[in-house]
């Protein structure tokens, strides 16, 4: 593991970054639903606006109950209707800001729902149009992993807090509108007081605290550490190596680090947060004593005094919560970022392409193919020719890292060569229609997908036309030698299969393997069939059977067999032996024995193993 890094502060601090995604998190909730989002506007502006207009009617009442009173002195008759009228209006104000509060809050729910579906099928779509070397770019796929977490929170988060702003913004210019009338003066104080808090917080929310804790690599180790410690998959070798403390310690320790810039911003934000806070208040208690003298000698009605400090009150209150939603709004925004960083990552176009090549069963042709990994910097792959012809076979030797798999992840085109090229049927994979070619191919890779579904769709993932053909199962079984014990579960082709899900069935390595042929058995119109290593878990023998059984069933096909086992490669056409990307070797089996090279060093290795 790497040693942790200093945080590093790439965003801008600009105040205003707090808002930088709002638009296009508010763009995301009209896509969701113009409806919704109307009717979250409207609802805004009323409970905007409302507790102004109550203040306001608030002063009508002690105005009118003061007249009232003064009447009653001269005439000591009950002059109740005006200030009645009052109450009654204001009850009718305060029903309608209830009302307004229950829609927004009924929408932001219903909108919290739409926008998470909304939000994760745009990731998984995205997903699909990525290329593999997106997939191993850590980075690329940490902002995908992000993305996915949270998608059903954030961006609604960052339209409510936009939202109540928005809110808030609304009180406090209304507020503004009426104490306008007492003093211009009252608005600037107003104004100056809650100042330098709101450019505090939003100096403070753009820290790089949060940038730290949401992105950096020390995070991406301990959500790592995290599944090693507490995921199925790695727990049985975690126990066994008694490796949990070891990891458990690595994890503190980063905590630590991080924990230690966090604390030191949560004090800092705190303590300022404090200072600019008594500013508030002095001004606030400033201009309660401004109002109370300018009552008292007569300037200001009772009424007016009432409506004024209820104004200043609730301007206070305004923005306190206009603050609490700022401090949040930033984290949104990080999301937000990762987000459109992912979701707008170039992807190749998908060209149209050809349906057929130019020389029909020409078979699969490498020229000189080189190739690199992104980022690596030696090649996995060098000058490498070969042809395979329909109805032939050809079978893949070489040590671990050879370059055996890449070359078979040339051939499915998930990589492009760096250099030279593949032609199918003489037509350069680049310029194939990728849904022509695909249905040409069927791989089992070593590391094949262990789908957390039955039996029969395990299978059936093979072909996606015939998904859910029963008949079509039982066939491909039949030719995987699966049949057996499938036959042997409980619900036969029915049988949910893995762990993850209830009455799920394990099954044993070479049993999960004979599934996986079995899907590639149902491949029926691919004609390039790959086996990279997916027998490896059966014994030698079982393996050799497969081969020459997979052979017989695939005779105008290309078959392509990756494996370590020599009694099965014996059985190939043509065998290449690789070696640091290059053909080493190549020829049938007898040819190669007679070469007296590496390959007859390794089959004798091998034979005399069995003996
Ligand atoms: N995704 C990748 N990114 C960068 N380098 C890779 C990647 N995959 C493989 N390599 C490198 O490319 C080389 C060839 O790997 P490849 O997987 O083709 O070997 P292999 O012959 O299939 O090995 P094995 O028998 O172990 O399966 C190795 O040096 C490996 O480190």
């Amino acid at each position: 593991m790497k040693p942790l890094a200093s945080p590093k502060n790439t965003l801008d601090k600009n105040m205003l970054g707090v808002f930088r995604y709002s638009r296009r998190a508010i763009e995301l909730v009209w896509q969701t639903s113009p409806a919704l989002t109307l009717g979250l506007a409207l609802a805004t502006l009323i409970a905007g606006v409302l507790p102004a207009a109550m203040a306001y009617i608030g002063q009508l009442i002690v105005d009118a109950v003061v007249a009232a009173m003064a009447r009653y002195q001269q005439d000591q008759v009950l002059h109740y209707q005006t200030a009645l009228n009052y109450v009654v209006l204001e009850g009718i104000l305060v029903l309608a800001v209830a009302a307004a509060q229950r829609a927004l809050t009924a929408q932001k729910a219903i909108l919290q729902g739409l926008l998470g579906q909304k939000v994760n099928l745009m990731i998984l779509e995205k997903a699909q149009t990525l290329t593999l070397s997106h997939f191993e770019d850590s980075e690329f796929y940490d902002k995908l992993v992000q993305a996915r977490r949270e998608a059903s929170s954030r961006p609604l988060a960052l339209v409510n807090k936009t939202f109540t702003l928005l809110q808030n913004a609304l009180s406090l210019s209304s507020f503004a509108v009426l104490l306008w009338h007492f003093s211009p003066w009252a608005l600037v104080l107003l104004v100056c007081g809650a100042l330098p808090a709101f450019i505090a917080e939003a100096k403070f929310s753009g820290d790089a605290f949060l940038m730290f804790r949401w992105r950096s690599p020390e995070v991406r180790q301990q959500n790592y550490l995290e599944t090693l410690l507490a995921r199925e998959d790695n727990i049985k070798e975690v126990r066994l190596y008694q490796l949990g403390e070891r990891f458990l310690a690595r994890y503190a320790t980063i905590f630590a680090t991080l924990f230690k810039e966090s604390k030191r911003l949560i004090l800092r934000r705190e303590s300022w947060g404090f200072a600019l806070g008594v500013i508030s208040t002095l001004v606030f208690y400033g201009a309660y004593a401004w109002i109370v003298r300018d009552t008292i000698i007569g300037v200001i009605t009772l009424g007016q005094m009432t409506m004024y400090l209820l104004l200043f009150r609730q301007g206070q209150g305004a923005v306190s919560t206009s603050l609490t939603a700022i401090s949040g709004m930033y984290e949104d925004n990080l999301y937000l970022s990762n987000l459109y960083d992912y979701l707008e990552q170039e992807t190749p176009q998908a060209k149209a392409g050809l349906l057929v090549g130019p020389v029909p069963h020409d078979g699969i042709r490498f020229e000189q193919v080189s190739f690199q990994y992104p980022g690596s910097d030696k090649p996995a792959l060098s000058e490498v020719t070969l042809h395979i012809r329909p109805g032939r076979s050809l079978a893949i030797v070489g040590e671990n890292g050879s370059g055996k798999t890449t070359l078979i992840k040339l051939l499915t085109r998930l990589y492009h060569p760096t250099e030279g090229r593949i032609l199918l049927d003489g037509l350069d994979l680049r310029e194939w229609n990728e849904a022509a070619l695909l249905t040409r191919v069927g791989v089992i890779f070593q590391d094949f997908v262990r789908y957390q579904f039955t039996v029969g769709e395990n299978i059936g993932a093979g072909d996606n036309a015939r998904f859910d053909d029963e008949a079509g199962w039982q066939q491909a079984a039949a030719l995987g030698k699966a049949t057996d014990f499938i036959e042997h579960l409980s619900q036969g082709y029915q049988t949910q299969l893995g762990r993850w899900f209830k009455g799920g069935q394990e099954l044993s390595g070479g049993q999960w393997q004979k599934i996986a042929l079995a899907r590639a058995f149902m491949r029926e119109d691919a004609d390039i069939l790959v086996l990279d290593e997916p027998t490896a878990a059966m014994d030698a023998q079982a393996e050799a059977n497969i081969f020459q059984h997979f052979q017989a069933h695939t005779k105008d096909k290309m078959a392509i067999l990756i494996s370590h086992r020599f009694s099965t490669v014996r059985l190939a056409h043509e065998i290449i032996v690789m070696e640091q990307g290059h053909i080493k070797e190549r020829g049938t089996h007898d040819a190669l024995l007679a070469q007296q090279g590496q390959y007859a060093h390794l089959f004798t290795l091998q034979a005399e193993g069995y003996r």
